[in-house]
């Protein structure tokens, strides 16, 4: 499929950081639906670059033609990382992060739900998040819970870095399907306290504690409404 559309506008594009990008929520919506289709093909050739045995000839070909490929989308690129940006409409957007990201093949992605108690998320984890064989890597489960969880801590209506973060692997996790919560159990002053978990269809196998910390001088917006 091609695209004529006109791309986001050039004086958006900055490396990095949180960047003030007056694109119209309609026409990010429209790209990122397009990065994501990217993406979402890009994570399959992943797994799929995993799990080959085709011949060796066959393997040289494929890298071949990716290569093309990539040089394709090399002419035209950021001048770095993707960082978050928000509009005039508080439409927020952070098409490379590494948990969430609708641009980055290497994000599960996650799909997070705000609720009433926190955050929650269901996600199918593959063979490239394999630690142990069949199981998550554990560094997989912390990235993916210390998102939720800073998700949780910001609420949609702040935003609160990582302090520190507390895991307890109580047993394997199994590749499958998988349930992510965050919830807020305390907070003091800037300190936001958070409880996370992971779970299979038998229940808990990692537990998280968190802290959050909202940096000095940042604003908090009144509470919206759970989706
Ligand atoms: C699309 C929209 C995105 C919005 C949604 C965003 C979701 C993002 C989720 C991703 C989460 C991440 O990966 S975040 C990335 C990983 N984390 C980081 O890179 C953070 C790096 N560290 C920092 O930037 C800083 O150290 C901060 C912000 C954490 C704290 O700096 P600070 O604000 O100067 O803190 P400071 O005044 O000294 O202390 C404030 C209070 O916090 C306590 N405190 C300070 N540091 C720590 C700590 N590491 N662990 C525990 N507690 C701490 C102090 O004792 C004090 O307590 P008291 O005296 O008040 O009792």
């Amino acid at each position: 499929m091609t695209s004529r559309q006109p791309s986001l506008r050039a004086s958006a594009w900055q490396a990095g950081g949180f960047v003030r990008d007056d694109t119209p929520t309609a026409e990010v919506e429209r790209r990122e639906a397009v990065i994501e289709s990217l993406a979402g093909t890009v994570r399959d050739l992943i797994d799929a670059t995993i799990r080959t045995t085709v011949e060796d000839d066959e393997v040289h070909r494929v890298r071949d033609d990716l290569a093309a490929l990539v040089d394709r989308l090399r002419v035209s690129q950021l001048p770095g990382p993707a960082g978050v940006r928000y509009n005039t409409e508080f439409r927020s957007w952070n098409w490379g992060n590494a948990v969430v990201g609708a641009a980055n093949g290497i994000a599960p992605p996650l799909r997070i739900v705000h609720d009433s108690d926190g955050c929650h998320a269901d996600v199918v984890l593959g063979a490239a998040y394999e630690g142990p064989p069949g199981l998550v890597h554990g560094g997989v489960s912390a990235l993916l819970l210390d998102h939720i969880m800073g998700e949780t801590a910001s609420g949609r209506r702040r935003t609160a870095f990582t302090g520190t973060l507390t895991m307890r692997y109580r047993r394997g996790t199994p590749l499958g399907p998988l349930r992510l919560e965050g919830r807020i159990v305390g907070e003091e002053r800037r300190k936001i306290f958070v409880a996370g978990s992971i779970s299979d269809a038998d229940g808990v196998t990692v537990e998280a504690e968190g802290v959050f910390i909202q940096p000095a001088g940042t604003p908090t917006a009144p509470e919206r409404p759970s989706t």
